[in-house]
C-alpha cells in the first residue's frame, strides 16, 4: 500500500492525484458554503403561521446552520471508494463504477450531485468493511491524511488486485497513535470492521459489548447512536435518544463527539440524574451492605407488594343515586371488578383511573336491565358521581411513590409485611433507616433510594420509553439501576457497554446475561471487542497481570498500538508520614509534560488533597477530570474513583497500594487499580513507596 507524501510543486499539476483530491476538497468546501448560505437566506415569515411555529422553525434552521459549519480542523472527507461497478447494477452489465468521497456529512453541488457522502450511508459501508478477502465490489479504497486542515497525503488499497498484498494502513496507525489533547473525538475515519458491525446493527435489537480497556466501547456506542439517528431519523426524533454515563466529568469528556458528527439532540445523563425528581433531594449515603440490598432486584418485588397492599376489597355495596332512582352494586361485584384489574398487567395508577368507569359500567348494566337506555354520557356522569369517587378512594387510594418508599424504609412492620419471604431479617434491618424519617422533604435519601422511588413511580405510572439508550460503563450498575435504565427503553432498544474486569461497585455485574435480564432485554446479543486502541503493548501487559485476580476467564486486550509504550515502575522513598515524596511525583509529572499531549496524575482519592497542595505549592496548574485540556493546561489531577472511561497521553500513577486500600475489599481495589493502569495512551509511570500489590509485583 503506497503512501504518498506531498510534493509542493505537484499541487499545480492537474494530472497529479493529490492536486486533484485537493481540488475536490476545495470544491466540496465551497459547495458546503453554498448549502449553508442557502439555509441562512431562508425567509420563514411567509411559511410560519404563528410565532410558535416560527420559533420552532428558527431553532431548526439554527441547528441546521451549525450542522453545516465547515470546521477548520475536521476534514470534510477522509476517504474515497471507487467501485468496480455501478452501485446496485448487476456485475454482468459492466456499468462503470462510481467513485465516492466519504465524510462526516453529506455535501452536494448546485445540481444536487453528491460531492461527499455521509459515512453512515449504505454506499459508505464498504469503506469500513471491505477487505482483500471480501472486496465488496471496491476497486480502490483511498484514505486521506491531513495536517491541520490541509490534505497532505493519501494511501491506496487496490482491494480487487490479487497482486497487492494486505497490509495495515500507516494513516490508520498514525490516527490511532495521535497524541490526545482535549475531549474525546470521533473515530469515523478509522472505525474497524468488528466495531462497524456493532455501529450499524439494527435499531430493533439490543447489543451488549464486553470489551477490555480502550477497545473502543464508548466510541462505538456514540457512533451507533449517530448511525441510528441517520438510518431512523424520523422515528428517533420522535422517541428520543439518550446516552448514560457514570458521572458528570465523563459526560463532559464525551459530550463533543456527537455534535462533531452533526448530532445535537442526544441527551446525556447519569443514572442519578435520570431518576432525580424535584421533590426528593439526595443527601444521604448508604453503607455498602445497605446499598447492596437496596440495589437488589428483589426490592422491586417488595415495592410491588407494598404498593398493591393499598388496594382493599370492597365490603359494602355501592349506592348511586340518580334523580329519583337508586342503583345498587353489591360488594361481591365490586370485588370482581377490583380482582380483574389487579390481575391485569396495568399500572396501579392506570387501574385506578379505569376503576370508576368499570363501576359505572356495572351501574349502566342495571339501568339497562330496568329498561333505561343510557348512553356514554350517562356512564361518564356515573363515573364522576361522588359515591363512586368515594368508593374508588377507599378501595384504590392514590399512592405517592416517595411516601411509599419512605414508609418501607422507616416502618419495620410495614417492611416486614411486604418483604416476608423476599428479604431475610438481616437484609430488612439493613435497609431500615436508623431513625424513621418524618417527611419526604427531610428524609436522608440516598442514590439507591432515589432508584427505589423511580421503581415505585413506574409501578404507579409507566415511565416514558425512548427509542434508543446507550448505557456506558454498565458493569457498575446495580440490578435496580439496570431496571431504571431498562424502563427508559422498554419499547426501544439499547447499546450496553462495559467491562466485567472494571466493575468497582459492591454490586458490579458478574454476568452479562443476568444484567440484560434486569434491563428487560434478555435476548440481547453479547459481542466482544478485544483489540485495544488506547493502551500500548507493554502497559496493557503490565495491567493484565491483575486479570486472573479480578476477572478470571476474560480475554486479555490485544493492543493494536505500534508503540510498545513507555512503562516505568519506580520505587521511591517514603516521607516521615509514610507517604510518597511529593517531589518525586511532581518530577514525574514534569517529565511527562515534556511530551506532547495530556498528562493525568492518578492517585487514591484520599491522596488527592495532599497532591493538590503539592501542585499548588510548586506553582503547577492542574485541571479536574472532564475539564478540557488545552495547549497551555495539560495536567489533570485524577482521583482514582473518577478515572473510569477517561484517557491521557501520559499517566503518572501514585501509590498503587493506596488505590487498592481505598476500596472496601481487595478485589474491588485491584479492579480500581486495573482501571487506573489502563488510562495511558503513550506512557505510564508508576511510583510507589509502599510495596506493590502482589498480583502486580509478580
Ligand atoms: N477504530 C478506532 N480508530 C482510532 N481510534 C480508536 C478506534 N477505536 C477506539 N479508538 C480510540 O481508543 C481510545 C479508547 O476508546 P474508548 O474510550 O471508546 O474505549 P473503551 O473501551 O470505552 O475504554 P474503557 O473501558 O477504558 O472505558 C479512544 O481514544 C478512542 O478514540
Amino acid at each position: 500500500m503506497p503512501s504518498h507524501a506531498p510534493d509542493p510543486t505537484d499541487t499545480l499539476d492537474p494530472t497529479d492525484p493529490l492536486a486533484r483530491e485537493r481540488a475536490h476538497l476545495a470544491a466540496s468546501r465551497s459547495a458546503l458554503r453554498a448549502m449553508r448560505e442557502e439555509v441562512e437566506s431562508l425567509d420563514i415569515r411567509d411559511v410560519a403561521a404563528n410565532w410558535v411555529n416560527a420559533a420552532v422553525l428558527d431553532a431548526q434552521i439554527k441547528d441546521r446552520i451549525s450542522a453545516l459549519a465547515d470546521l477548520a480542523h475536521t476534514p470534510l472527507f477522509f476517504g474515497r471508494l471507487d467501485y468496480l461497478h455501478a452501485v446496485g447494477a448487476e456485475e454482468a452489465e459492466g456499468a462503470e463504477g462510481e467513485s465516492f468521497y466519504i465524510g462526516r456529512r453529506h455535501v452536494h453541488d448546485a445540481q444536487g450531485d453528491p460531492m461527499v457522502i455521509d459515512w453512515r450511508a449504505p454506499v459508505s459501508q464498504p469503506f469500513y468493511r471491505a477487505s482483500k478477502k471480501n472486496p465488496l465490489d471496491v476497486r480502490l479504497r483511498r484514505r486521506f491524511g491531513y495536517t491541520g486542515g490541509d490534505l497532505t497525503a493519501y494511501e491506496d488499497e487496490h482491494l480487487s488486485d490479487p497482486a497487492e498484498s494486505e497490509r495495515t494502513s500507516a494513516l490508520l496507525q498514525a490516527e490511532i497513535e495521535r497524541p490526545r489533547v482535549g475531549p474525546m473525538r470521533d473515530i469515523v475515519a478509522t472505525i474497524q470492521p468488528e466495531q462497524d458491525e456493532i455501529v450499524r446493527s439494527g435499531l430493533g435489537g439490543t447489543v451488549c459489548v464486553q470489551g477490555g480497556p480502550g477497545t473502543g466501547k464508548t466510541a462505538v456506542g456514540l457512533h451507533r447512536v449517530a448511525y441510528l439517528l441517520y438510518a431512523h431519523r424520523e422515528r428517533l426524533a420522535r422517541t428520543g435518544t439518550l446516552v448514560v454515563g457514570p458521572n458528570a466529568s465523563f459526560l463532559r469528556y464525551i459530550e463533543q463527539v456527537l455534535p462533531a458528527l452533526g448530532e445535537l439532540e442526544v441527551r446525556q445523563a447519569t443514572v442519578e440524574s435520570l431518576v432525580a425528581t424535584d421533590a426528593v433531594r439526595v443527601r444521604g449515603t448508604d453503607p455498602a451492605p445497605t446499598a447492596l440490598v437496596k440495589g437488589d432486584a428483589r426490592m422491586a418485588e417488595v415495592l410491588r407488594r407494598a404498593l398493591r397492599s393499598h388496594v382493599s376489597m370492597p365490603t359494602e355495596p355501592l349506592m348511586v343515586v340518580r334523580g329519583s332512582r337508586r342503583w345498587r352494586v353489591p360488594a361481591y361485584e365490586l370485588e370482581e371488578i377490583v380482582r380483574e384489574l389487579l390481575g391485569r398487567d396495568i399500572r396501579y395508577g392506570a387501574a385506578r383511573e379505569a376503576l370508576p368507569q368499570r363501576i359505572a359500567h356495572a351501574v349502566l348494566v342495571r339501568m339497562e336491565q330496568a329498561g333505561e337506555a343510557p348512553d356514554d354520557r350517562v356512564q361518564d356522569a356515573v363515573a364522576r358521581n361522588s359515591a363512586v369517587k368515594a368508593a374508588v378512594k377507599a378501595v384504590w387510594p392514590p399512592v405517592d411513590p416517595a411516601r411509599l418508599v419512605l414508609r418501607l424504609l422507616s416502618d419495620a412492620e410495614f417492611l416486614a409485611e411486604h418483604a416476608e419471604g423476599v428479604l431475610t431479617e438481616e437484609e430488612q434491618r439493613a435497609v431500615l433507616w436508623p431513625k424513621p424519617a418524618r417527611s419526604v422533604k427531610s428524609a436522608p435519601w440516598s442514590v439507591a433510594d432515589a432508584v427505589l422511588i423511580d421503581e415505585a413511580n413506574d409501578l404507579v405510572s409507566r415511565t416514558h420509553s425512548l427509542g434508543h439508550v446507550v448505557l456506558d460503563e454498565a458493569q457498575d450498575l446495580s440490578p435496580m439501576q439496570y431496571r431504571a435504565v431498562g424502563r427508559r427503553c422498554s419499547t426501544g432498544s439499547a447499546t450496553v457497554l462495559g467491562d466485567l474486569a472494571q466493575g468497582t461497585t459492591p454490586w458490579a455485574t458478574a454476568d452479562w446475561t443476568e444484567a440484560l435480564g434486569h434491563l428487560g432485554k434478555p435476548d440481547a446479543v453479547v459481542e466482544e471487542l478485544t483489540a485495544g486502541f488506547r493502551v500500548p503493548r507493554e502497559v496493557i501487559a503490565y495491567a493484565s497481570r491483575l486479570l486472573p485476580s479480578i476477572a478470571p476467564g476474560l480475554t486479555e486486550v490485544r493492543s493494536v498500538r505500534e508503540s510498545p509504550g513507555a512503562l516505568s515502575v519506580r520505587e521511591i522513598a517514603a516521607d516521615a508520614a509514610g507517604d510518597t515524596v511529593a517531589d518525586a511525583v511532581l518530577d514525574a509529572c514534569r517529565e511527562a509534560l515534556k511530551h506532547e499531549g495530556s498528562t493525568g496524575l492518578i492517585a487514591a482519592d484520599a491522596r488527592v488533597p495532599a497532591l493538590a497542595a503539592a501542585l499548588d505549592a510548586a506553582g503547577m496548574p492542574y485541571l479536574s477530570p472532564g475539564e478540557e485540556t488545552t495547549a497551555d493546561s495539560r495536567l489533570t489531577l485524577v482521583p482514582a474513583s473518577l478515572a473510569k472511561g477517561l484517557e491521557y497521553d501520559y499517566v503518572v500513577l501514585e501509590e498503587p497500594a493506596a488505590v487498592v486500600a481505598g476500596e472496601p475489599d481487595e478485589r474491588t481495589g485491584l479492579r480500581r487499580l486495573y482501571v487506573a493502569l489502563t488510562r495511558a495512551v503513550s506512557g505510564l509511570t508508576v511510583l510507589h513507596a509502599a510495596p506493590l500489590p502482589a498480583a502486580l509485583a509478580r
